[in-house]
């Protein structure tokens, strides 16, 4: 009876603390302001589960030899864990006969010590933990590389699986520290789990087990009444962690792509002399990562102040009661040794664990531009019974074709024109009419919004993208190169191109005597984003690797541009011959370099205005007429001047 009121005394102390929790929990400040109130624990809790969710397909690998390699690892770690909680477990428990031997008239002189216990306890403790553990590090070093590698394979699949929508809203300087920081960032929190997390959560439960059948019942409550208040307390109270943690991960996200993006235009804050307004800008976010930083300490400064409170309390509430049960039982002092040792361990694992709350919140909040890759789907991918796309003649059909990239503004209306296989469709028009979407529809960067597009009769949405992809070749209007050689690049449009394949491309596309003049040739590197090269020769190389390519669907965006208009004569008289046979989509500003065309389309406001062969959009007067007329009279002047080549530094491109 008495011990009932007694240990009544003790469950109902510390839960006198749990108003003060509630009420510290409540972030009256920010609860004021509409949206910025932190959510609630077990919302947050639940946000948290569905986000480690996310993680899954990252840390269990799908190929068969890692996952084998990953069980063995995981079947030695579970030896190891298992062992090392035994060890634990029976330690306090030699100890305890130790003590008591030690205290037993018995023990006088060297004889009567407890050597076999002793031998036991040093075993178990130094020799049995040192071995245990230091398998279980180099297994956990293993296992971490092969995770590492995984993570980091799967997240670049990830990227490349996404679409040109995906690529043309990233941030790359971000996404691209993430990605790399990502392997490590996950194993090391998912080896923390499992090889520190796990094995506490087994020592409290070992311990408590222990506790419970050693002592009794009422010890074994009050402890898991005391370490479940002190998890309260630690969790709820820094309820604004999480908003903190992403305002940080978002601010230094922030400093990252202006650095970054600065770095990759170092030329464009050369030109304006932008450099004290750069620096200005990246200190100024480098300035707010640090403040949100020493901002992030603020919840924990309140919420260690309560823990201690609960600590200190509850220790010592439970060491009473095995005090008084201790006395009440006339148990031996290596008991109260023992509960000691248990109890004082068992509270700095709980602790520990606790504190890998913060360490999961911040995890959350730094990788969230991992989950978010991990959560996207590409936004054009290969329907579940796509089938192989397979050529014909190449016959192109537009049907009522819309189309919007942000679902607000129609960049292409109700487009519809048909090109045979063999022929060219050359579309001329207004800058920013939608000429060049038209383009990434047809090599389907996007899908339609509405409409369909047809090749061969097969509509691009039911054939598989790759299989599409391999008979067409493109030059775009920015040309993406790598920071490789020259031949590398071309070489990348037929990985099984000869040398002498290249080098024919290269002199069709008036390249090679040019290459020929670089100090390197063909192993000359271009640079990043190609600025080694003038924009005539980037663009002569990516004609070049449309010819290596060999496609029967050619695609050209404005692809001679910036050449002058003897290089582009050159040219466009091979291009004229190499055209036969396959079907050309040509956008052109220079309308006289298409007047062959079979049909031409006249764009403007993502309309088709005209469509028809020269001589009839002449004849009709619209607005191809006013298009030529325009060009014509810009150009006449000086044509009659004569133009060289581009080499000899007279630029021939003229304004539509
Ligand atoms: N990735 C994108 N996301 C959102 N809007 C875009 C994107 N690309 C182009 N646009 C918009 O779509 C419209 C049509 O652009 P598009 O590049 O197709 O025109 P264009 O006729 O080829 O122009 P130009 O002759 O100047 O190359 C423009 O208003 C442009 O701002």
């Amino acid at each position: 009876m008495a011990t009932t009121s007694f240990t009544g005394l003790y469950y109902a102390a510390p839960l006198l603390i749990l108003p003060a929790i509630y009420f510290l929990r409540s972030p009256k400040k920010d609860a004021k302001k509409p949206g910025t109130a932190p959510p609630g624990a077990s919302f947050r809790w639940r946000k948290a589960l569905d986000d480690l969710r996310t993680y899954i397909p990252l840390v269990v690998p799908k190929d068969r030899i890692h996952q084998r390699r990953m069980l063995s690892y995981g079947a030695i770690t579970a030896l190891c864990i298992g062992a090392g909680r035994l060890v634990k477990a029976v330690c306090p428990i030699v100890m305890r006969q130790i003590i008591d031997k030690l205290d037993s008239p018995a023990s006088k002189g060297l004889a009567g010590l407890p050597w076999m216990e002793i031998a036991l306890f040093v075993m178990l403790r130094n020799v049995v933990t040192s071995l245990v553990s230091g398998v279980s590090r180099s297994i956990r070093m293993r296992a971490s590389h092969e995770l590492g590698s995984v993570i980091k394979l799967t997240l670049y699949n990830k990227l490349l699986d996404q679409t040109a929508e995906y690529h043309d809203n990233k941030r790359s300087g971000s996404m691209w520290t993430a990605i790399s920081n990502s392997g490590a960032m996950v194993v090391e929190f998912f080896s923390y789990l499992v090889f520190h997390e796990l094995p506490m959560v087994l020592d409290i439960a070992v311990g408590v087990a222990t506790c419970w059948t050693v002592f009794d019942r009422n010890l074994g409550l009050a402890m898991v009444g005391v370490m479940a208040l002190y998890a309260a307390v630690s969790v709820c109270l820094p309820s604004e962690m999480r908003i903190l943690f992403q305002s940080f991960a978002g601010a230094k996200e922030r400093a990252v792509d202006i650095g970054y993006d600065t770095i990759l235009n170092w030329q464009t804050v050369a030109d304006f002399n932008r450099f004290d307004h750069e620096r200005t800008r990246f200190s100024n976010a480098v300035h707010a990562e640090r403040e949100l930083q020493v901002e992030m300490e603020r919840p924990f400064r309140w919420a260690g102040i309560w823990r201690n409170v609960v600590a200190g309390t509850g220790v010592g509430l439970v060491c009473l009661l095995g005090c008084y049960q201790i006395q009440k039982s006339n148990r031996g002092a290596g008991d109260f040794v023992m509960l000691f040792q248990f109890w004082t361990e068992l509270f700095s694992t709980v602790d520990m664990l606790l504190d890998s709350v913060t360490m999961l919140e911040h995890f959350l909040a730094d990788s969230s531009k991992i989950r978010e890759l991990m959560q996207m789907q590409p936004a054009v991918r290969d329907r579940e019974d796509a089938v192989d796309f397979e050529l014909d003649d190449g016959t192109i059909e537009f049907e009522n074709v819309n189309f919007s990239y942000d679902g607000q503004r129609e960049v292409v209306k109700c487009v519809s024109f048909k090109v045979g296989g063999g022929q060219t469709v050359a579309i001329v028009g207004e800058t920013g009419g939608g000429k060049s979407t038209l383009v990434k529809l047809l090599c389907r960067a996007y899908d339609v919004t509405d409409g369909a597009i047809r090749v061969d009769g097969q509509d691009l949405r039911s054939v598989r993208l790759s299989s599409f992809r391999e008979h067409l070749s493109l030059v775009p209007q920015s040309i993406g190169v790598f920071n490789m050689s020259i031949l590398e690049n071309l070489r990348y449009a037929n990985l099984n191109a000869s040398s002498e394949q290249i080098e024919d491309a290269c002199r069709a596309a008036a390249l090679h005597d040019k290459i020929m003049k670089f100090q390197d040739g063909y192993a000359q590197v271009v640079g990043e984003k190609g600025v080694k090269l003038s924009g005539g020769e980037l663009q002569r190389l990516a004609i070049a690797r449309a010819l290596l390519r060999e496609a029967r669907i050619v695609l050209f965006d404005e692809a001679t541009s910036n050449l002058d208009a003897e290089t582009e004569e050159r040219i466009q008289d091979y291009l004229r011959k190499w055209y036969a046979g396959r079907t050309v989509v040509v956008v052109a500003h220079r309308l006289a370099t298409v007047a062959n065309a079979d049909l031409i389309i006249s764009f403007k406001d993502g309309q088709v205005v005209e469509a028809g062969r020269h001589d009839e959009l002449l004849a009709k007067r619209g607005y191809f007429y006013q298009l030529w007329n325009k060009q014509r009279l810009a150009w006449e002047p000086s044509s009659s001047k004569g133009s060289g080549s581009e080499e000899e530094g007279v630029s021939g491109d003229a304004a539509t």
